[in-house]
């Protein structure tokens, strides 16, 4: 205490209320009647009960506030040290509130109004020597009496209303409020006031003080000069001189009457006052009821708010008002645990916001200018910003296409998910994947080429000597007429022989379809079908270099007559045996061949795509254009690859599973291990297998392979390779981009833009399949397969040209009608296709009428019309554009004829070896890494 604020502005933290304790000398009516003091002010801040009483002894004799001021000690010194520092805060912008309290008579008046001088004189002092700063001092003066509040600087004694305001708290309502020109002026009104307040005589006080007074100052201030923005703001804050009325009890007083009604109002407001006090001196929780009277309402900032408060309780050191003075140094001790959170109350004038505002807007054109120099001053990093910007919405836009794409998948998937475990569980495969490995059975379709292998093919027919009493319910499903078909005789009989030439289709007939399926089925029951299970099984798991030495050769056909062997090694690739045994190989060894062939194809893949960029002439252009030697039955069965055959393996394959059901796998294996490898190359298992017909996935890799190998040809044919041919009898790889097996995607997609790639070839390769009238197992097995993985690229390049080869050789055949084989060749994968519809219809039995009728419902076949099966048959694989379609259709294709689980499929069937080994400069073979063909 005992200094003014300067113009740092404080506030904001928390502290407690200033308690002092004024004791006044004992006055002539005290000392008229003997009155003892018995209070000592032993120091600056304690206060101690002299008298040693028995009947005392139970009260504390000692009470410590922060300041004490015994009887000798003068108001400006109480002032000074006790109120002063509260007092001028409000030049700081801080509230504050000076109170003092006590029984009637004890010297509150005496010490506020002393206070209250001091103050005003303090605060003016303080203006004179800050002229840079403009002070406003605004007077009001107010009293509180009988709980009615009156304005003190009014005539009028109209009691006044108290009113809420959001900001300010409670408001007096209509509350004159005087600006002060100077002191004396302040003095005017204060002396004005003091006229005003009730008085009123009392046992103890001729004077008596009968109500609350509160003198308020409000003071505002701000700087003359505007020098920044901290003088922009206005400070206001106010300063309350409270004097309260006597706090003794009325009884005490000696009231009654008007006395005593005034007492009980003033007790009413000092009760409340004790009551927040206590209430705050405990902490600030729970409710503290400043609005039960209206001396705490309108205090209530300084009563634990937003204010500085000093309270000086005064009492009379008399022994007669030991009570009274014992209740006061209650209060006190009370009301030194309030802690109040003083805070600087700024305020912006509109003056001072439009100068800020106005400043502010100064400040952000400046910045705006010095930033379009910059900004137009660097043309180049401008030209390299948009250039990132517009690589970036490239970017996002790719992103998006992929997220859509993304999204998409992911909705068929979950569709998918949502169809499998629903009710619709026909679509999922009745079986468990057994991995199958490629029978022989998939190995003769190569052989039907007529006028390569005349031998072969009689041999084929010449083994149809069996009955046909080996029914098989999957192969002749057609054991009982439902509704459904009624229609359906062409499904009695079976498919014709996919190995037909095109001088057998012409004269074949459906009869002949019929009966040739029964031979084929009468050969096979000659060996148990159990064999064939074994046939493959050591097929598949022979050694490519065992399967393929020379010998098998002799296991051949009798008719199939051995040559020498620069002979048999040049036909291993041109002949449609020698074919048979690359593919037969090329899926035997699909794991160990293809993984090296993936990890080729994988690391090379995109140089492949770099490559291409090069090489104008897309593979099948160039063979085409450049190839002179091929031959004529070589191209023909490019296209008029007979993708039909994997229809008999599939039943086959159903035919096993079916006796893997019951129990007869056993057997089977049994059987199998009875088997030597060389019953299994019997030449009767090769015709039988012959007749089954190559599997699509052989006429794949076999195609690739043919074009690898006339690229070879070509390249001899050039010359090229005639002076490196040394390197070919040690093993010549030959690379993708050799047998001219690059992408056409003209530049090596990114991953990002793989999935928009695929999508499109897969599309494209799904209108192929339709043009090119692709087995619809085919179509499946690889729709299913090959899902977009980006290793999955490879694949889906291979198949689209082979597909764009076939589908340009059609074309071409059928523009220059060159050769009625074309159109033999056409008409005859026609057919197989039809008669893989004609299967897919008996297929429609594996599931049960309830399981159909659902399948009729989904297709969009109504469950009254007739020929179901053969409508849903029709209707598969038939809307190239819907991929939804497509997707279901190869889920039907999939689960008629069980396939095994596509995802659980090796890729690798897809792809082939590029390895090459030429033994001599007329023969050369393929060979898996180190096996050779040849
Ligand atoms: N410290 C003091 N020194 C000398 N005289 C004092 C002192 N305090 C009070 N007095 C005198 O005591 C008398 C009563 O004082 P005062 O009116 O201030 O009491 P009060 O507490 O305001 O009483 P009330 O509540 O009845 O108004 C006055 O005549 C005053 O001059």
């Amino acid at each position: 205490m005992g200094s003014i604020a300067g113009d740092d502005v404080g506030g904001g933290k928390e502290e407690r209320i200033f308690v002092s304790v004024r004791v006044r000398p004992l006055n002539e009516r005290e000392l008229e009647r003997s009155d003892v003091s018995d209070w000592e002010c032993i120091n600056a801040d304690t206060i101690i009960f002299k008298n040693s009483l028995p009947e005392r002894s139970m009260f504390p004799t000692a009470y410590t506030f922060d300041r004490v001021f015994g009887c000798e000690s003068t108001t400006r010194q109480v002032y000074e040290e006790g109120a002063k520092e509260v007092a001028v805060s409000v030049l700081s912008g801080i509230n504050s509130s000076i109170f003092a309290y006590g029984q009637t008579s004890s010297g509150k008046t005496y010490t506020m109004n002393g206070i209250t001088e001091y103050t005003v004189s303090d605060i003016y002092d303080y203006i004179q020597k800050h002229q840079e700063r403009e002070f406003i001092l605004k007077f009001s003066a107010m009293e509180i009496y009988n709980e009615a509040v009156r304005d003190l600087l009014s005539p009028d004694s109209a009691p006044l209303r108290l009113l809420d305001d959001p900001e300010k708290g409670t408001i007096v309502e209509k509350l004159t409020e005087e600006t002060l020109r100077d002191q004396d002026h302040f003095r005017e009104l204060l002396s004005f006031c003091e006229d005003q307040r009730q008085i009123g005589e009392t046992s103890l006080n001729e004077m008596s003080s009968r109500s609350h007074q509160i003198l308020r100052l409000a003071i505002e201030s701000s700087a003359r000069e505007v020098s920044g923005m901290g003088n922009l703001s206005t400070l206001a804050a106010t300063v309350n001189f409270v004097d309260l009325a006597g706090s003794e009890r009325a009884s005490q007083a000696l009231t009654a009457g008007t006395r005593l009604k005034e007492g009980c109002h003033i007790n009413r407001s000092l009760l409340t006052l004790g009551t927040v006090i206590r209430k705050l001196s405990k902490g600030r929780n729970g409710h503290i009821p400043y609005r039960d009277s209206k001396l705490t309402r309108i205090l209530q900032s300084s009563l634990g708010g937003n204010a500085k408060t000093a309270i000086i309780c005064t009492m009379s050191p008399a022994r007669t008002h030991i009570e009274q003075s014992r209740n006061t140094l209650l209060f006190a001790s009370c009301a030194k645990e309030v802690v109040n959170n003083a805070q600087v109350n700024v305020v912006m004038s509109d003056k001072a916001l439009v100068k800020h505002l106005q400043r502010e807007l100064a400040r952000l054109e400046s910045e705006l200018r010095c930033m379009v120099p910059t900004s137009t001053s660097n043309p180049d990093a401008l030209k390299e910003k948009d250039a990132q910007i517009k690589k970036m919405e490239k970017e996002m836009k790719e992103l998006m296409q992929q997220r859509d794409l993304a999204q998409s998948r992911l909705e068929d998937l979950l569709k998918a998910l949502g169809d499998d475990q629903g009710p619709r569980q026909w679509e999922e495969p009745s079986h468990s994947y057994i991995p199958r490995a490629p029978n022989s059975c998939e190995d003769t379709f190569s052989t039907s080429e007529p006028s390569q292998s005349p031998d072969f093919r009689n041999t084929k027919f010449d083994a149809s000597s069996g009955t046909n009493d080996c029914t098989e319910p999957h192969l002749q499903p057609y054991n009982g007429k439902t509704e459904e078909d009624h229609a359906t005789p062409l499904y009695q009989s079976a498919s014709a022989p996919s190995f037909m030439g095109q001088q057998e289709v012409s004269e074949f007939t459906s009869h002949d379809f019929e009966d040739h399926w029964k031979e084929v089925q009468c050969i096979e029951m000659v060996k148990p079908s159990m064999n064939i299970i074994k046939d493959c099984n050591l097929l598949s798991t022979e050694k490519s270099d065992s399967s393929l030495s020379p010998s098998i050769d002799a296991q051949e056909p009798a008719n199939l007559k051995p040559k020498p062997k620069e002979e048999k090694d040049w036909t291993l690739e041109p002949s449609p045996i020698s074919l048979v045994k690359i593919s037969s190989s090329s899926r035997r060894q699909a794991l160990a061949r293809s993984r090296s062939c993936r990890a080729t194809m994988t690391t090379r893949s995109s140089t492949w795509f770099h490559e291409e960029e090069e090489n104008v002439d897309t593979p099948p252009s160039i063979f085409l254009k450049d190839f002179p030697g091929r031959p004529e039955a070589t191209t023909r069965r490019h296209y008029s690859i007979n993708f039909g055959a994997e229809l008999e393996r599939c039943s086959k394959d159903a035919e096993l599973q079916t006796h893997s059901r019951n129990g007869s796998i056993s057997q089977a294996s049994e059987q199998s291990s009875e088997q030597s490898s060389d019953d299994v190359l019997k030449p009767q298992n090769i015709k039988t297998c012959t007749d089954e017909g190559v599997t699509n996935i052989s006429n794949i890799v076999e195609g690739m392979e043919e074009m690898a190998h006339m690229q070879y040809q070509n390249r001899l044919a050039d010359g090229q390779e005639m002076e490196n041919s040394a390197n070919y009898d040690v093993g010549f790889k030959v690379t993708a981009k050799d047998v001219c097996l690059e992408p056409t995607l003209g530049s090596s997609p990114s991953p990002s833009r793989w999935p928009l790639e695929f999508e499109k070839k897969q599309r494209e390769i799904v209108e192929l399949w339709h043009a090119c009238n692709v087995s619809l197992i085919h179509r499946s097995y690889f729709f299913l397969l090959i899902k977009g993985d980006p290793t999955d690229s490879f694949y889906i390049e291979v198949e689209y040209r082979r597909l764009s080869f076939l589908r340009s050789t059609s074309s071409e055949g059928s523009l220059d009608k060159t050769t009625a084989a074309d159109d033999a060749s056409f008409a005859l994968s026609l057919k197989n296709l039809r008669r893989e519809r004609e299967k897919l219809c008996r297929g429609l039995n594996r599931f049960s009428a309830a399981e159909r009728d659902s399948l009729y419902t989904k297709w969009g076949i109504a469950l009254g019309s007739k020929k179901r099966r053969v409508q849903l048959s029709q209707r598969v694989w038939t809307d190239t554009k819907d991929m939804e379609h497509v997707r279901e259709s190869a889920v039907l294709v999939a689960e008629v004829f069980r396939f095994l689980e596509p995802a659980q499929a090796p890729r690798e069937m897809f792809g082939l070896s590029f390895t090459p080994q030429l033994t001599s400069r007329r023969s050369f073979g393929w060979r898996n890494g180190t096996s050779s063909f040849g």
